[in-house]
């Protein structure tokens, strides 16, 4: 956790209006200042995406992503022909409902049981994994997303374990669960400091 004297400067971070609810769990709230999309939030803490400065910025990563992998000697042939418009806002959509936003990947594309199709049997290798992984880190900084710590920690505790299960997922025996819930992902142990 960092201290008060090392917080960070909020002048450099593109961050939505704090949630005004306050409380325990899941609370559901919308930001009164402007015309935004209901997001979840804990304790008045921002949700990720809205810290991440919204779903465009969460396009915008996945953009900058899959211009990296159509050029990448280890993930460019899961796509070939190069990855779709519609593929790129799907992933986002996706992104986007972990991270806090709206529940559009569930409500309008089928949640959960879609994405775990997409990656039956494509039997991911661990290099190909990592290689992801990686893609993925310098693709958030290729969008210019926020830096700070707390931010950065959380997003790649997700990644790591969203490219872990999928890998698991995609092996030719895997047997997952056949439904489940969108993931809903937080700040973990290092939520912005306030004093
Ligand atoms: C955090 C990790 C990951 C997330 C959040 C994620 C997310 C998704 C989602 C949401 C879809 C479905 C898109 C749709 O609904 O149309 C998808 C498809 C796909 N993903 Fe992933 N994925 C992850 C990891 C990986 C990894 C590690 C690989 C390969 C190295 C991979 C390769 C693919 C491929 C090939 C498809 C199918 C594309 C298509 O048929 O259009 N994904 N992914």
């Amino acid at each position: 956790m960092r201290s008060g004297g090392d917080q960070v400067p909020t002048d450099s971070i593109a961050i939505a209006p704090r949630c005004p609810v306050r409380g325990y769990g899941d609370v559901i709230c919308s930001s009164p200042e402007e015309e935004k999309p209901v997001t979840r939030c804990e304790d008045g803490v921002p949700t990720l995406v809205d810290w991440a400065g919204g779903p465009e910025a969460i396009l915008r990563m996945v953009n900058a992503f899959y211009d990296r992998v159509e050029h990448d000697d280890a993930l460019s042939a899961f796509f070939p022909g190069g990855v779709t418009v519609e593929h790129r806002e799907h992933v986002a959509m996706w992104w986007t409902e972990v991270f806090g936003g709206p529940t559009h990947y569930t409500d309008q594309l089928g949640g959960y049981q879609r994405m775990l199709a997409h990656h039956r049997g494509l039997n991911i290798t661990a290099d190909q994994r990592l290689r992801f992984a990686t893609t993925m880190s310098q693709a958030v900084d290729d969008a210019r997303l926020p830096d700070d710590p707390e931010f950065r920690a959380a997003l790649v505790g997700y990644l790591e374990w969203g490219t872990r299960l999928a890998m698991a997922n995609s092996q030719s025996d895997a047997t997952p669960p056949a439904t489940a819930p969108v993931p809903h992902w937080g700040w973990g142990v290092a939520p912005p400091y306030q004093p």
